[in-house]
């Protein structure tokens, strides 16, 4: 007789994306990083991980990605990271639990380079997921100052709620905001957030705004106009989306977004895209799917 295991049923933890409602850059500071102001919109749609934790000490990717060295791979560093947390006892120097490891599978769905958070998003519900599953009980804000070490967008999937921000993206102000349907369409070029900041044509100095004042209309994202330059694609898918609905990109792009009130609406404009066209249509939400997943 033949007898098989029956494969262990995963626990898929969401990692959710983020649209920029606004991206203001109000300075520059002196280790080359921006100044920014903007509104963090959590989406419902997002990528998936899942964590069999084991004993080898070693963490290991069920689905690489193409393109990214595993060592590079922001879940991966994450992980690591977060390891390097684990303290046995209370002696200097602490010793770490190098025992700690982790089989970590993905299902990929948000395009890389879109603005849209993919990679930072997968980082910190690595940081959340393995603090529990590790049993490393950091604090929320501890986490946050750990992930903002991988990237400035990890704070925002931590606090886990729409929120205005400021700093490089790290002082964060959660904020209700009413239930708004998006269109994203990402424009098929990948852009590197780092050549758009390095860019001399960058402007960079909005004056700051008042957050009580905010309105989708009366700001902007201060990297459109030169992304649109460099990217006649990113120009033309947004030029196609403000004929039906305010429109604007994401972060440095090089997704675009389309607000809509009603679902159906956006679900009507999505069908009209040309064909071949890559896009998804998410809900807002104030908190994130990762902390509603953590609460059930
Ligand atoms: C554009 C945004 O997505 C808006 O949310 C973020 O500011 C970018 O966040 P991220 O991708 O996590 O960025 P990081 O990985 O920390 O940085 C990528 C590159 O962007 C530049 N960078 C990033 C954030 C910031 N406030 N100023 C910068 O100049 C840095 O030079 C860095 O080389
Ligand atoms: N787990 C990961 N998922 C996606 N990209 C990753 C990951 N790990 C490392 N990367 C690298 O990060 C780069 C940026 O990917 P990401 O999807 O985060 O871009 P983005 O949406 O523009 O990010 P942001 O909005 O934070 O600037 C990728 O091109 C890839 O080289």
């Amino acid at each position: 007789m033949v007898v098989t295991s029956t494969p262990k049923k995963l626990e898929w933890w969401p990692s959710p994306a983020k649209l920029n409602l606004f991206l203001h850059i109000n300075g520059r500071y002196e280790n080359g990083y921006h100044q920014l102001q903007s509104l963090f919109q959590i989406l419902d749609f997002g990528d998936e991980l899942a964590f069999e934790i084991n004993t080898s000490g070693k963490i290991t990717l069920a689905n690489p990605i193409e393109g990214v060295p595993d060592q590079d791979n922001l879940i991966v560093k994450a992980a690591e990271l977060l390891k390097n947390q684990s303290v046995l006892n209370t002696q200097q120097p602490p010793v770490i639990d190098d025992t700690l490891g982790c089989h970590i599978h993905l299902k990929k769905r948000l395009p890389m380079g879109g603005g849209i958070g993919g990679g930072s998003s997968n980082a910190a519900t690595t940081l959340v997921a393995l603090n529990k599953l590790w049993n490393i009980n950091l604090q929320q804000p501890d986490l946050a100052e750990l992930g903002l070490t991988l990237g400035a967008d990890v704070p925002i999937f931590i606090h886990g709620k729409t929120a205005f921000a400021e700093g490089v993206g790290e002082i964060l102000e959660s904020i209700e905001l009413a239930e708004t349907y998006y269109l994203v369409v990402f424009p098929n070029c990948h852009i590197s957030t780092a050549d758009i900041f390095k860019h001399a044509d960058l402007p960079r100095n909005t004056a700051k705004i008042n957050f009580n004042d905010y309105k989708f209309d009366n700001t902007h994202n201060d990297c459109q106009e030169l992304v649109c330059n460099l990217y006649p694609n990113v120009a033309n898918t947004l030029h196609w989306l403000l004929e039906y609905a305010p429109s604007r990109m994401t972060g440095t792009g090089a997704c675009v977004f389309a607000k809509f009130n009603r679902h159906q609406k956006a679900l009507n404009i999505q069908a009209l895209l040309p064909k071949g066209s890559v896009s998804f249509v998410a809900k807002g939400l104030n908190i994130s799917p990762l902390y509603t997943h953590m609460q059930s």
